[in-house]
């Protein structure tokens, strides 16, 4: 069932070109006044799910609702969507203000209502006093705000927007995912963004659809598939991350590196061979005798707030380390981390068995009873 705040759903959606399928089943919803994220490898389906959505092109299978409605063949220009585009594709022959004001002349509106809202529009994008530049004269920043405000002056209830940021440099960039987020917020539309860049999805979204190969492989808040990525794939483009062959000895205990540790998972399988992720910056150096795990000591950069060390343990697994403790080239070093810092990521689980796996969790301490060994602490047997 759709809920009131439930403004875009997609039950199934496939698209194929000839026999190529690009998404593949795709179900979700996107709620009112929030922002979302599409984050994906180049190709994986993000474009084809914003072109669904404003109605360039039609669904194979499946169904769109829009506010509770079919729209699968609703017209692009009966949908109120906006598109922000990734080469912004403004008029370079019209000055700001008839950019902004190009779709309300289409509508008919009157002359002084036009300029009432287009420059309401500039106001939002903090460009008041632009209106009679030429686009030639902006620079790559400002035409991007031109084409946020041409789409807002619209009024749309969902913003669709398309790696806007791409074309500009990293400091502006910085500062656009602030003025975006900024935006969206006093603006209270619903925004769905693209990108395929880790870092720009976690700073700016409220839920971000991580995609691979045409499927949704999770979908959560930035914190929970920072914390908990559901497989090696998300694991992997979002953040840093260490991943090693492990199984679960029975609740509460893993074995990885060749040794076994508490952990904080549940719900497998005795012995079931599962993959252990802990990310860098969980791992403590201490001296050999107080490490949970022994490293070989690799390489070593200096990334500017942290080393970044990396090495192997006895059963050959690599490990990277974030840490503002300097290692040596050569020497090995103890690691130590925390029980909630394994992650252990079941092969080939949906995104609804991982989430029911993870509600179990919740409320559930390990029980003191099971024989497990200390804190963080490593067994050898
Ligand atoms: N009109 C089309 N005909 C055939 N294949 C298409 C068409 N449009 C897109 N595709 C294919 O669909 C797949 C998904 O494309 P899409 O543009 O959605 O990817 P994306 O995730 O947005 O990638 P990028 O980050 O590179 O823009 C790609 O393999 C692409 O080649």
């Amino acid at each position: 069932m759709t809920d009131n705040k439930t403004i875009i759903r997609f039950e199934n959606v496939t698209k194929k070109y000839d026999n190529d399928t690009v998404l593949n089943g795709v179900s979700f919803e996107i709620e009112r006044g929030k922002f979302y994220t599409l984050l994906g490898p180049s190709g994986c389906g993000k474009t084809t799910i914003l072109r669904l959505i404003a109605g360039f092109i039609e669904p194979s299978e499946g169904t769109i609702s829009f506010n509770g409605k079919i729209i699968n063949d609703v017209p692009a220009d009966k949908r109120q969507v906006n598109t922000v585009f990734q080469d912004y594709a403004l008029f370079p022959h019209l000055n700001v203000f008839e950019n902004i004001a190009f779709g309300l002349r289409i509508k008919k509106m009157k002359n002084a209502a036009i300029a009432e809202k287009v420059m309401e529009a500039l106001r939002f994008v903090n460009l008041n006093g632009y209106e009679n530049r030429e686009i030639s004269e902006m620079s790559g920043g400002q035409r991007q705000r031109v084409a946020i405000a041409r789409a807002i002056v619209n009024e749309p209830e969902i913003l669709l927007l398309d790696e806007p940021l791409s074309a500009l440099d990293l400091k502006l960039r910085t500062e656009m995912q602030y003025e975006l987020r900024e935006l969206q917020r006093r603006l209270g539309i619903t925004f769905i963004f693209v990108t395929h860049d880790q870092e720009e999805a976690l700073a700016m979204s409220d839920e971000i659809f991580v995609l691979n190969q045409g499927e949704i492989q999770q979908s959560g808040t930035p914190t929970d598939i920072y914390d908990e990525p559901i497989n090696r794939f998300v694991a992997d483009f979002i953040g840093e991350s260490n991943i090693v062959p492990g199984r679960m000895i029975q609740d509460f205990q893993a074995e990885f590196a060749g040794k076994r540790f508490e952990c904080v998972d549940q719900g497998f399988s005795p012995n079931e061979p599962v993959e252990i992720m802990i990310r860098p910056e969980d791992l403590e150096i201490t001296s050999t005798e107080l490490g949970d795990l022994l490293i070989k000591v690799d390489s070593q950069l200096f990334r500017g707030v942290h080393y970044e060390i990396s090495g192997y343990d006895e059963a050959g697994n690599e490990w990277l380390v974030h840490s503002t403790k300097k290692a040596i080239v050569g020497e090995s070093i103890g690691l130590r981390f925390d029980p909630e810092a394994i992650h252990v990521m079941r092969f080939g689980e949906t995104e609804e068995e991982f989430d029911r796996r993870l509600e179990a969790y919740a409320g559930h301490e390990p029980d003191s009873s099971v024989p497990t060994p200390t804190v963080g602490g490593a067994r050898n047997d």
